[in-house]
């Protein structure tokens, strides 16, 4: 499962999940896969193989000195606790590490520290009728309670560096690829101690008959994702996929109840209730990206070898609501902020709200952000009893890595000074109800803040460009007209809605078939816009060309000049 199984797109909101040991989406495409590409999602076409004569893989992987550092270019076989368990009820871990990741737990004062369990534990392993093993709760639960925190029993890098024979397609690539992940898993394997190798073979395995030998079949059916450890990679195929033998055993669900967030210090995952549970209702975790609709869901789960048919897969209006909580996501959500809220924005983020809790989708980082927007409006309109409500609800959601009691604690209680003294307090009374003007500078320095700090750059004569970069779209860029008139709040909603709707999409394609889709305005140039996809891509701008048929497009002219339209693709190099 890549229950934040891993299935590739925005880190934001990127499942977990089994089977997704490997989410190049590229995977149709004849081409070798790149050097860290992680196994393509789903069941691959079976092959012989006869490697060219005297062919081998020249990749090094090292069984180092348990307390040793990583050596660049070498992956690490490695035990956590290093130097293997301390006794025998100490969980341990194998993992395969890239260059770099040792490093980062190295520098951890006391790594690994100890498992922080719940007082009683919040499930029961039960059989689930046509579903196999499942998860149970033991006791009513309540949002953000504990269930159980677990260390993997295996830690493997996604994407190895595994050269391949330049004669083979890429679906003989893809074959190799499992082949040689197979014999280093292999190497790890031989490493764990008799009980935990029985755990770990007596997982589910939807891989059985893809060329996955047993390993990587039951990795690419139960892993869920591990990010964070990869300081000497920079590629997203770089992270690790987890196979636990607990957390392993949750079924799939489009409206999870769970989610279970890894604790780098301990190194263990920890599963929350997302939201209330009764005694005796399943635990469940999403496979996929649950937003998509019910079509698409059910495509990406087929890996699995199940048809889902919970409540959402099942709601005719379920698809239209995720539509829209997708939708205002990326477009209004992303430019809103507390301090720029109007009562017309505040009751979209309300139902906005609403339709998260009314699918089921208080795992998604969305829930968070949203509760904190409305948190914020209620400071800026000067209600701290509304305030308050939505502090303590975001105080429980620890499964989100942006909760933070400790900023939140002086907030849950309506009668605190904190209110009084916060820099949002009723800013949106003194300063933006509609009709009451809201200064061009003031505007600026919300986008400005949106943005961060080196992102925006204030214009002579009054208007600034913004480069918005948000988690959920990454490259967003939003171009402030030059603006004379004072402006009410009410017309600072409307802007933000217009620049939103003046910007167009366009896609870049390189050589590999990959696709790089840029937001940008048609005023921008073509300088402009090898910038943003710079951003999205981790590459050196200067190196980008762009062009479409014969034409190779100048930087200095503009996306407009060239009847750059939106939703037109581009051919990049
Ligand atoms: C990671 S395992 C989950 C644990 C598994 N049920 C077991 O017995 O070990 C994934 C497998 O569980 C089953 N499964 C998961 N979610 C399901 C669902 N919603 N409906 C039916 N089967 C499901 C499928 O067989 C799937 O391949």
């Amino acid at each position: 499962m890549k229950r934040g199984f891993l299935n590739g797109s925005k880190a934001k909101s990127r499942p977990l999940g089994p089977a997704l040991d490997g989410a190049a989406s590229t995977n149709n495409q004849n081409h070798a896969p790149k050097k860290f590409e992680r196994l393509p999602i789903g069941k691959q076409e079976k092959l012989d193989l006869t490697l060219p004569e005297g062919y081998k893989n020249e990749a090094q992987y090292l069984e180092r000195d348990p307390m040793g550092g990583s050596m660049p270019d070498a992956m690490t076989y490695t035990t956590v606790p290093f130097g293997g368990p301390r006794n025998d009820d100490d969980p341990s871990c194998e993992c395969l590490f890239h260059p770099g990741s040792k490093e980062v737990l190295l520098k951890i004062p006391g790594f690994p520290r100890p498992l922080k369990h719940p007082a009683t534990p919040g499930f029961r392993i039960a059989k689930i009728p046509g579903k196999g093993t499942g998860l149970v709760s033991k006791r009513a639960l309540k949002a953000g309670d504990l269930i159980l925190s677990e260390r993997p029993l295996v830690a493997w890098a996604q994407g190895m560096p595994i050269p391949f024979p330049a004669t083979f397609t890429r679906q003989q690539c893809i074959q190799y690829q499992l082949q040689e992940t197979e014999k280093m898993r292999e190497v790890s394997f031989k490493r764990m101690r008799p009980r935990d190798k029985e755990a770990y073979m007596a997982l589910w395995n939807c891989h059985k008959e893809d060329g996955s030998g047993p390993l990587t079949g039951i990795a690419r059916t139960n892993s869920v994702a591990l990010e964070g450890l990869r300081p000497g990679v920079n590629d997203e195929s770089a992270d690790y996929c987890a196979t636990c033998k607990l957390i392993s055993r949750l079924n799939h669900s489009c409206s999870p109840n769970t989610f279970p967030r890894f604790d780098i210090p301990s190194f263990s995952y920890r599963l929350y209730a997302v939201r209330d549970i009764a005694e005796g209702e399943e635990l469940t975790f999403q496979y996929t990206h649950v937003v998509n609709a019910t079509a698409k869901r059910q495509e990406a789960l087929k890996p699995y070898d199940f048809t889902c048919s919970c409540t959402a897969c099942k709601d005719p209006g379920s698809d239209k609501r995720r539509a829209a909580i997708s939708y205002f996501s990326q477009t209004d959500g992303v430019l809103l902020t507390g301090s720029c809220l109007n009562e017309t924005t505040f009751a979209q983020c309300e139902k906005q709200y609403k339709r998260i809790v009314q699918e089921g989708l208080e795992h998604l980082p969305e829930y968070f952000d949203i509760m904190q927007l409305l948190m914020q409006g209620c400071i800026g309109f000067g209600d701290a009893k509304g305030a308050s409500e939505w502090a303590a609800k975001l105080d429980k959601c620890y499964w989100d890595e942006k909760c933070d009691s400790e900023k939140l604690d002086d907030l849950l209680d309506p009668e605190s000074p904190a209110y009084q003294k916060h820099s949002l307090w009723r800013v949106l009374v003194d300063a933006g109800i509609p009709g009451k003007p809201v200064g061009m500078s003031q505007m600026l320095k919300q986008f400005a803040a949106m943005a961060g700090p080196g992102k925006s750059t204030m214009l002579p004569g009054g208007g600034a460009i913004v480069n918005v970069i948000s988690p959920s779209i990454e490259a967003d860029r939003v171009k402030v007209p030059i603006w004379k008139s004072p402006l009410t709040s009410s017309l600072v909603s409307q802007l933000y809605s217009l620049v939103l709707m003046a910007l167009i999409e366009v896609i870049a394609n390189d050589r590999l078939g990959r696709k790089v889709r840029v937001k940008c305005s048609p005023d921008d140039t073509v300088g402009d816009l090898k910038k943003l996809i710079a951003a999205q891509t981790g590459t050196d701008h200067t190196k980008i060309q762009l062009k479409k048929w014969y034409t190779i497009y100048k930087d200095h002219i503009t996306l407009s000049d060239y009847e750059i339209h939106d939703g037109m693709s581009l051919e990049m190099y």
